[in-house]
C-alpha cells in the first residue's frame, strides 16, 4: 500500500508505509543523512515509531565511549525509539575512506550477519527502519560484499537521493540502472537541492523524471529540513 506522508503543509512524499527503506545517493555528500533524518522526522510527526541505521560508517571520531560517526548520531537523534549506538552502527571505522579499505586497515571484514542481527533488533523495537548506505550505490563493503547484497538480504526498498549539482544526471541514471540491474526495488528518488547556484535546476529534474523508471518522491530545498514542492513537480 502506498500512503502519502505529509511533511509540510501542502506537500507530500509517497513511500510504501509497510516497507523498510535503504537510502542511497548519487555520491558521497549527496544528502543521504539529510534525507534519512527528514524521513524519520516525518514518520515521527505521524506518530510512527521508526529507527535510523547506519550499518557501516567510515569517518568516525574517537570518544571515551568508542568510535562515533556523525551520521549515526544524527540518525539516533531523529529516531523513536533511539537505538543503542552499536545497534545503529555495528561497523564504525576511523578514517574517512572507502569502508572496505578502512576495515582492511584494522584487519576486519564487513559481513552481513552482524548487520542483519542489529537490523532485526531495530525492527523489533521500532517497527520501521530507515537504513543509510555508505557513499553511492556501488561503493563496496568488502571484496565479496556489495550494498546490493545487504539490500536484498534485509528486503529493503531503495530511495535514491539525487544531490542536484552539475554531473548528477549521469550519476543518477547510472545509479538507477545499477539498482534495477542488481535486482533491487527503487521505490523512488528525492531531488535534494544541495547547490543553490545550480543552473537549469528544473530542467535537470524534468530530465530525470523522464528517464528514471520510479517516481520523484519529494524535494528538499537548499537548507530545508522538510520535503517540499512535490505537488509542483507532479506531471
Ligand atoms: N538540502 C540541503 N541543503 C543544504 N545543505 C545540504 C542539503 N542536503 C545536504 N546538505 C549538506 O551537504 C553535506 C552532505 O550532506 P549529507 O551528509 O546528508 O550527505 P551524505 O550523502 O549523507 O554523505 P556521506 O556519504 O558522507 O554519508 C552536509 O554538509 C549537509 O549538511
Ligand atoms: C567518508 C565519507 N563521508 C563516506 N563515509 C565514505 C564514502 C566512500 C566512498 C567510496 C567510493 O565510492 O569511492
Ligand atoms: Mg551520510
Amino acid at each position: 500500500m502506498t500512503t502519502p506522508i505529509d511533511f509540510t503543509p501542502g506537500s507530500t512524499v509517497a513511500v510504501d508505509m509497510g516497507r523498510d527503506l535503504f537510502v542511497t545517493g548519487t555520491d558521497t555528500g549527496a544528502g543521504k543523512t539529510h534525507v534519512a533524518v527528514a524521513l524519520l522526522g516525518a514518520l515521527r510527526a505521524r506518530g510512527q515509531r521508526a529507527s535510523g541505521m547506519k550499518p557501516v560508517a567510515s569517518g568516525c571520531m574517537r570518544t571515551a565511549e568508542g568510535l562515533r560517526n556523525e551520521d549515526a548520531l544524527a540518525l539516533i537523534a531523529a529516531s523513536d525509539p533511539a537505538p543503542a549506538y552499536a545497534t545503529c552502527n555495528p561497523y564504525a571505522f576511523e578514517p574517512p575512506i572507502a569502508p572496505h579499505l578502512a576495515a582492511h586497515a584494522v584487519a576486519r571484514r564487513i559481513e552481513l550477519a552482524p548487520i542483519r542481527t542489529a537490523f532485526e533488533q531495530l525492527r523489533a523495537r521500532a517497527g520501521r527502519v530507515v537504513v543509510e548506505g555508505v557513499g553511492g550505490w556501488m561503493a563496496p563493503l568488502s571484496d565479496g560484499l556489495m550494498q546490493a547484497d545487504l539490500v536484498r538480504d534485509l528486503d529493503l526498498d531503495v530511495v535514491l537521493v539525487v544531490g542536484l549539482r552539475l554531473g548528477c544526471l549521469n550519476h543518477a541514471l547510472l545509479s538507477a540502472r545499477a539498482i534495477a540491474g542488481d535486482g533491487c526495488r527503487l521505490a523512488g528518488w528525492i531531488a535534494n537541492h544541495i547547490d543553490p547556484a545550480m543552473a537549469a535546476v528544473d530542467d535537470n529534474i524534468a530530465t530525470l523524471r523522464a528517464r528514471i523508471d520510479a517516481p520523484l518522491l519529494g524535494q528538499l530545498a537548499y537548507g530545508g529540513t522538510g520535503f517540499v514542492a512535490i505537488d509542483a513537480a507532479a506531471p
